[in-house]
């Protein structure tokens, strides 16, 4: 059923984890995932936000993992048929980014 994903590399991780980290993304301890919060000016903004990010991972068959309450919307990516992170992490958190601010 999952294909073979593989988990990013120490080479790809020492090149995307900066930039992650650029953007807010933050390392979750204690388990190979990246987090990050988002906070909009109210429900309707954080709603449509979450919806654009559902038809993209739907698309991508990659979900987050998120909790929202209101206007903040709190996120974790990890790659469950790896245990990791994988590369559909860093293109999920990049689409993230930029359906944040539309
Ligand atoms: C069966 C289905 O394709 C898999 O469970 C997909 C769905 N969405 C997923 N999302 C995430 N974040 N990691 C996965 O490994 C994953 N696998």
């Amino acid at each position: 059923m999952a294909g073979k994903i593989q988990s990013l590399t120490a080479e790809e991780r020492d090149h995307l984890l900066p930039l992650l980290r650029n953007a807010q993304w933050v390392e979750v301890v204690g388990r190979d995932a990246i987090y990050k919060e988002f906070v909009f000016k109210d429900f309707n903004q954080a709603f449509g936000f979450m919806s654009r990010v559902a038809l993209q991972a739907e698309k991508m068959d990659h979900h987050p993992e998120w909790f929202n309450v209101y206007n903040k919307v709190q996120i974790t990516l990890s790659t469950h048929d790896c245990g990791g992170l994988s590369q559909h992490d860093i293109t999920l958190a990049t689409f993230i980014d930029q359906a944040s601010v539309l």
